[in-house]
C-alpha cells in the first residue's frame, strides 16, 4: 500500500484514512458503551431480583450482563489493535518524511546536537494523537451523548444533572488541566533534549572533563537541566491531579443529584424503583470513561507541540541535497573522470560565502592540492562538490564514481570489515583485506572499533576510512587531510601505494591538505587566500607544486 510522504505534518495522514479512523473511534465507543451498559444493566438485574420474580423475567437481562462483560473486553482489543496499527503507519510516514528532509538540509549541523533527540520523542509523541487524542476523545463523546439521552428518559432531572456533570468532567477539567499545565508540557520535550545533549557531551567529553578537573561543572550543569525537567513534569501532574480532583467531585454531583431527583420522581411514582439503581449507578460508568479525558488534553498539548516542532523540520528549506548530486555518474570508459569547477562562491547558509570566484579544473590522471589556511573554506568546496550545499554561484561538478575520504570520516561501532565495506556493500572478505593493506592496515578483519572508534588510534580511523573508499573503485577522489594524524614514514608510504593505484586507474585526485610535502607531491597547488571582507578571491592561487606558499595551521 502507497503511504502519502506529504512535506505536511501527520494530521494529514490521520485524516488520509478516515475509515480506519472512524472504525477505531466507533470500537472504542462500542467497548465503552458495553462498560457503561454492564453497570446499567447490573444495577437494574440486582434491584429487580429484589423483587423475587420469576426466573425467566431475569433471563435477558443476565444474558446480557454476560454479553457486555464479554464483549467489552473484546471491543477493546479490536479498538486497541486498530488504532496503534493507525498510530505505527503515522509514525513510519513521519519518521520517513523527517528523515528525508534532515538528509536533504543542514538542519542538524545549524541547530544544535540536541535536535535528533528532540526529533525522535516528537515523532513518538505524535503516536499519542491517534492512541491517546483522537479516539478516546471522540469515542468519549458518543458515549456521553448517549447515556445521558437514555438516562434522561428514564429520569429528565437526573438527566440534566448528568448533562452538567459531563460538561464539567469532560470539557471544563481537561480544558483546565491542559490550561494549568500547557507552560510545562511545551517546555518538556526541549528539556528532554537538552539533557540528552548535555549527557551525551558529558560522556563524549569524559577524557577532556577529568583532565582539566571540570567534572564538577559539568555534573551541576546535568543537575540543573534534571531539576527544570523535574518541575516541569511536576507541574504538569499538578494539573491532572486538579483536573481528577474536579472531575470525582462532577461524578459525586450526577451520582448524588441523580439519586435526590430520583427518589422524588418514586415516590410521586413516575420512576419505579428498579429505574432508580440505573439512574444512580449509570453515571459512575460514565464517568470513569470521562476520566481519560484531562489525559487527552495533556497529551494533545504535547502532539501539537510536538507536531510543531517536526513541521518546522520536514518544511524548512532545502539546503544541499543528495538528489541534486553535483555528481554526474557517467561510464568512464566514455568521458573520462574529472572535476570542473568553474567561478564557484560556496558558503553555508546564514553566512558570507567562504570562498568566491574559484576556479579549477582536475583531469583524468591529474592530481590537484587545495590549500589555504585554516577556515578558508577547503572543506566547503568538498561539501559543495558533493551536492551537500548548494554552489552560492558558479558551477561545481565531480564526473565519474566519486569516493570522498571526509575529514571526520564516520566509523560504526562494529568491525573493521564492515566498516570499510561500507566502501562497497557486495566486496568480499579478501577485497577488503587488500584494501586495508593498500590503506596500510594491519588489523584483524574482525576487530571491533568502539563508538566513533574510540578504540583505534586517530591514525588508524584515517586508514580504515582510507581503506573503505579504495575499496570503492572510484575514479574521482576528494581526500580531505589523508595523511592526518600519520607519522612522515607512513604517510610517505601511503601516498605512494594511493598515488600508484590512482594513476593506474586514471582518477582525478582533488586532495585537501595542510601538509607541504604531500602538496608537493601534487601535479598542481591550488592556494585558497583568506576569505575577503568583501568583493571576490582575487589573490586565488594557482602555483605549480614547487612554489607552494607557506601554509598555516
Ligand atoms: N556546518 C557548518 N555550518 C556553518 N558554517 C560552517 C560549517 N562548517 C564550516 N563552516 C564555516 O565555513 C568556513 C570554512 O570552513 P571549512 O571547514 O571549509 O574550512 P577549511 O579551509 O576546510 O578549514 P580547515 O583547514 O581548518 O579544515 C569557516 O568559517 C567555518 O567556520
Amino acid at each position: 500500500m502507497n503511504e502519502p510522504h506529504c512535506r505536511t505534518p501527520g494530521t494529514a495522514l490521520v485524516v488520509s484514512r478516515p475509515r480506519q479512523l472512524m472504525r477505531a473511534v466507533l470500537l472504542g465507543a462500542l467497548a465503552s458503551g458495553a462498560g457503561i451498559a454492564l453497570l446499567g444493566t447490573a444495577a437494574w438485574l440486582l434491584s429487580r431480583a429484589a423483587e423475587r420474580p420469576p426466573i425467566l423475567y431475569l433471563m435477558v437481562a443476565i444474558v446480557a450482563v454476560r454479553a457486555f462483560g464479554i464483549g467489552k473486553g473484546v471491543l477493546r482489543y479490536t479498538e486497541r489493535l486498530d488504532s496503534h496499527d493507525l498510530a505505527l503507519r503515522l509514525q513510519t510516514v513521519l519518521r520517513l518524511d523527517t528523515w528525508r528532509a534532515l538528509t536533504q538540509s543542514t538542519w542538524v549541523g545549524r541547530h544544535g546536537g540536541d535536535l535528533l533527540s528532540r526529533l525522535v520523542n516528537d515523532v513518538e509523541a505524535i503516536q499519542d494523537l491517534v492512541v491517546r487524542v483522537i479516539v478516546p476523545v471522540a469515542s468519549a463523546g458518543l458515549v456521553a451523548v448517549a447515556t445521558t439521552t437514555v438516562i434522561t428518559l428514564l429520569s429528565p432531572g437526573a438527566g440534566l444533572l448528568l448533562a452538567v456533570s459531563v460538561a464539567l468532567a469532560g470539557v471544563v477539567m481537561p480544558w483546565l488541566a491542559a490550561r494549568l499545565a500547557a507552560r510545562s508540557i511545551a517546555s518538556l520535550a526541549p528539556l528532554r533534549g537538552e539533557l540528552a545533549t548535555v549527557a551525551a557531551e558529558a560522556s563524549d567529553a569524559a577524557p577532556d572533563l577529568v583532565a582539566y578537573g571540570a567534572t564538577d561543572a559539568v555534573v551541576a550543569r546535568l543537575a540543573a537541566v534534571d531539576t527544570r525537567l523535574r518541575r516541569a513534569e511536576q507541574r504538569a501532574a499538578w494539573a491532572s491531579g486538579l483536573a481528577g480532583f474536579g472531575q470525582t467531585l462532577a461524578a459525586g454531583v450526577a451520582v448524588l443529584g441523580g439519586l435526590l431527583v430520583g427518589a422524588v420522581q418514586v415516590f410521586a411514582g413516575v420512576l419505579s424503583p428498579v429505574n432508580l439503581a440505573v439512574v444512580v449507578l449509570t453515571p459512575l460508568a460514565l464517568h470513569e470513561v470521562l476520566a481519560t479525558l484531562p489525559a487527552a488534553a495533556l497529551a494533545w498539548h504535547r502532539s501539537h507541540s510536538a507536531l510543531g516542532r517536526v513541521g518546522e523540520v520536514l518544511t524548512a528549506p532545502t539546503v544541499g541535497s543528495p538528489d541534486n548530486l553535483s555528481v554526474v555518474a557517467t561510464d568512464t570508459s566514455e568521458v573520462p573522470p574529472s572535476i570542473e569547477i568553474a567561478d564557484l562562491s560556496a558558503g553555508w547558509p546564514g553566512s558570507a560565502p567562504a570562498v568566491v570566484g574559484l576556479d579549477l579544473t582536475v583531469q583524468a590522471g591529474e592530481k590537484a592540492a587545495l590549500v589555504g589556511p585554516s577556515g578558508t573554506g577547503k572543506t566547503t568546496v568538498a561539501a559543495t562538490l558533493l551536492g551537500l550545499l548548494p554552489p552560492v554561484a558558479g558551477t561545481a561538478q565531480a564526473r565519474g564514481r566519486l569516493g570522498y575520504l571526509a575529514q571526520d570520516a564516520y566509523l560504526f561501532d562494529t568491525t573493521v570489515a564492515e566498516n570499510v565495506r561500507i566502501g562497497r556493500r557486495d566486496a568480499g572478505d579478501t577485497d577488503i583485506a587488500k584494501a586495508l593493506a593498500r590503506a596500510r592496515v594491519s588489523m584483524p578483519l574482525d576487530r571491533l572499533v568502539g563508538i566513533h572508534g574510540t578504540q583505534v588510534s586517530g591514525g588508524e580511523a584515517r586508514r580504515i576510512a582510507l581503506a573503505r573508499l579504495l575499496l570503492g573503485n572510484a575514479d574521482v577522489l576528494i581526500l580531505d587531510e589523508p595523511t592526518e594524524h600519520l607519522d612522515a614514514p607512513t604517510a610517505a608510504a601511503l601516498v605512494d601505494d594511493l598515488w600508484a593505484t590512482t594513476t593506474d586507474s586514471g582518477a582525478a585526485v582533488l586532495v585537501i591538505t595542510h601538509d607541504p610535502t604531500l602538496a608537493a607531491r601534487c601535479d598542481r597547488v591550488v592556494s585558497l587566500p583568506n576569505p575577503p571582507v568583501s568583493g571576490t578571491n582575487a589573490g586565488l592561487n594557482q602555483l605549480p607544486a614547487h612554489d607552494t606558499p607557506p601554509l598555516a595551521g
